[in-house]
């Protein structure tokens, strides 16, 4: 249509064929690519180095340029927010992106977000941003098990499907979205569940769709509240809850408790065996602590669908503890560190346990 526009020769067309360009330009809509490091931004020695490499090495400017395929579906631009492993992401970092996100979804020029992100914590700050960005436009959080310099490197078909998705329609409103491996799935579910194989993230009530050649296929959608459903807003939380986490076994012993709360732990998420289970010799500390003002949240250290029901292994209600519902360990304290903002009562902190 252009190249015949301009073979027309004259002024008018030459005008009629950059308001064309314009038009179609604006038709793509313009994601913004916030890039935080991880193994997407990885490089290795060699191609046979799939699994041994520098994570966060390379710029997110050369990220969008590897991928001249971006340009057909979207406008994108990129941020480098930070350049790091995601193991090493903290409460502070979390903050920072989040301010970013919303900052940038509030702009008309912008239609989307994706976040590059290392996949080890991948889903905790999905599920961070999924409780606190007042918006329904599109937030898709994307990351790779094998660095670009790879043999079947997977980064570049995971950011062409998460940018894709970010532009969609169809995708607004759902909630902050990971997308890895085809796959779409909702950042309150998802977790990482294998590591070395590019099928890494996994869902334990299924993924929401797939997105396959830059068309999203959707199954089901997210029914617990989030983005604009959420009580939390990223714009009125200046610092998070000291909430930490304890991994249970056999053989548990009380010091890490103690510890924690020596060091002002408000809350312990107990990564318990089983249904959340205490062991016998743990059950007066928890008790004790919770005495003195701690919260304990009895979550499931199962992978794949563990699952707290309450006031089974231990009587929730007598010791006013509280269960986790179906959230890892990891999720379950970026809940409580996000509610703890706003409520210290443990029957709140119960009831958002439920809703989220
Ligand atoms: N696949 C990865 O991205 C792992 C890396 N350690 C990270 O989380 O940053």
């Amino acid at each position: 249509m252009i190249p015949t526009l301009l073979r027309r020769g004259g002024r008018l067309s030459i005008a009629a064929a950059l308001l064309t360009v314009s038009v179609l330009a604006c038709a793509k809509g313009n994601i913004v690519i916030l890039a935080t490091g991880g193994t997407i931004a990885g490089s290795g020695a060699s191609s046979a180095n799939s699994a041994s490499y520098q994570s966060a090495k390379v710029a997110v400017d050369q990220l969008i340029a590897a991928v001249p395929e971006l340009q057909n579906v979207a406008s994108v631009r990129g941020e480098q927010v930070f350049q790091i492993g995601s193991e090493s992401f903290n409460n502070e970092r979390l903050l920072q992106l989040g301010k970013r996100v919303s900052a940038l979804l509030k702009q008309n020029d912008v239609d989307g977000v994706v976040i590059t992100h290392g996949t080890d914590t991948l889903e905790e700050t999905a599920y961070f941003l999924n409780l606190v960005i007042p918006s329904t436009k599109p937030v898709v959080v994307v990351g790779s098990m094998r660095p670009g310099t790879a043999m079947s490197a997977d980064g570049k078909l995971n950011l062409y499907n998460a940018v894709s998705l970010a532009v969609s329609p169809d995708a607004r409103g759902k909630g902050v979205l990971v997308s890895m491996n085809d796959e779409i799935h909702t950042a309150r579910d998802v977790a990482k569940s294998v590591n070395i194989k590019t099928e890494a993230f996994r869902s334990p009530w299924g993924p929401l769709g797939l997105v396959v050649e830059g068309k999203n296929y959707w199954f089901r959608a997210p029914v617990k509240r989030h983005t604009t459903a959420s009580e939390f807003n990223i714009d009125r939380i200046e610092k998070l809850a000291s909430v930490e986490v304890v991994y249970g076994y056999g053989n548990m012993n009380e010091q890490a408790y103690r510890a924690y709360v020596g060091n002002g732990a408000a809350a312990i998420i107990h990564a318990g065996t089983g249904n959340g289970s205490v062991a016998s010799q743990i059950v007066p500390v928890l008790q004790e602590l919770r005495g003195k003002g701690v919260q304990i949240i009895r979550s499931s250290r199962v992978t794949g669908g563990g699952f707290v029901l309450r006031n089974a292994e231990q009587p929730d209600d007598k010791y006013d503890w509280i269960v986790a519902h179906d959230f890892n360990p990891q999720k379950a304290r970026i809940l409580a560190a996000v509610a703890m903002t706003r409520t210290s009562d443990s029957k709140e902190l119960q009831r958002i346990f439920w809703e989220y």
